[in-house]
């Protein structure tokens, strides 16, 4: 008989590993297939349970269907987008064009994750001093959700390239509810063993070792041992 305090068992901690380092961000590979509403309770309850600032639980979940509703987030994306490729100049331009970066129409359902600034009232336990902690709480209910869909064999993609004034009129949101998160999800014909972004080159994951500091930004790590294991010795 397992006990609620056991630590897992070797099967579940490599089960919610693989979630965690199998899970992408997907764009490209959505196929149409709807997902089953019980599927999709199941990751939006993994959503819910995220941690957040004083159990203010600042998230709504706007689920999105309709292909004209989609339609509109994509005309936002198109323009931001156009906008974001003049950051860049001659290869790296050319690049950043051939990249995809939103499933908005090929995944079969969008889903925004919100954050009501109001929620709780004006004294939310644990956010006296810094105000964005129900933000950040809601970035962890995106999490949740995304590390639940990569079990559940769904794929996620974070589309943020939007005018987030556009998406709150699309989306018909009050004035104190921040549109945090817009997702496009949908199974998926494969999940890449990289993220899209260093396959296609333009960005590489960063050495973990040389951004583990000790007592100090830019200090070394004194735990020899630790340094080693960062660095895969
Ligand atoms: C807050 C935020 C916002 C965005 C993203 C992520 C996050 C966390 N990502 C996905 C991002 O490119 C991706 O996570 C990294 O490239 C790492 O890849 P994996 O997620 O590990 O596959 C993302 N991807 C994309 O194609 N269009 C986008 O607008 C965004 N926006």
């Amino acid at each position: 008989m397992s006990n609620q305090n056991d630590p897992f068992t070797d099967a579940q901690r490599e089960g919610l590993y693989r979630a965690i380092f199998e899970r992408r961000d997907v764009r490209s590979q959505f196929l149409p297939d709807a997902i089953p509403d019980e599927v999709l309770a199941r990751i939006l309850r993994a959503a819910h349970h995220a941690p957040s600032v004083g159990f203010m639980q600042p998230w709504d979940f706007i689920v999105v269907d309709s292909l004209a509703v989609r339609g509109q987030v994509l005309a936002s994306f198109n323009e931001e987008n156009g906008k974001a490729s003049e950051n860049y100049t001659g290869e790296r331009q050319q690049t950043y064009r051939t990249l995809k970066l939103q499933g908005i129409l090929e995944s079969p359902i969008n889903l925004c994750i919100t954050c009501d600034r109001t929620r709780g009232g004006p004294h939310v336990l644990g956010r006296n001093s810094i105000m964005e902690m129900d933000l950040f709480s809601t970035c962890l209910s995106v999490q949740n959700l995304w590390l639940a869909a990569r079990a559940e064999g769904i794929g996620v993609g974070w589309v943020s390239i939007l005018d987030q004034g556009i998406l709150s009129d699309i989306l018909q949101l009050p004035d104190h509810v921040y549109p945090l998160a817009y997702l496009c999800l949908g199974y998926v014909s494969e999940f890449l063993e990289q993220p899209e972004l260093q396959a296609k080159g333009w960005r590489s994951r960063l050495p973990l070792e040389e951004l583990v500091h000790g007592n100090g930004w830019g200090q070394p790590l004194e735990h020899q041992r630790l340094a080693s294991y960062l660095a895969g010795k």
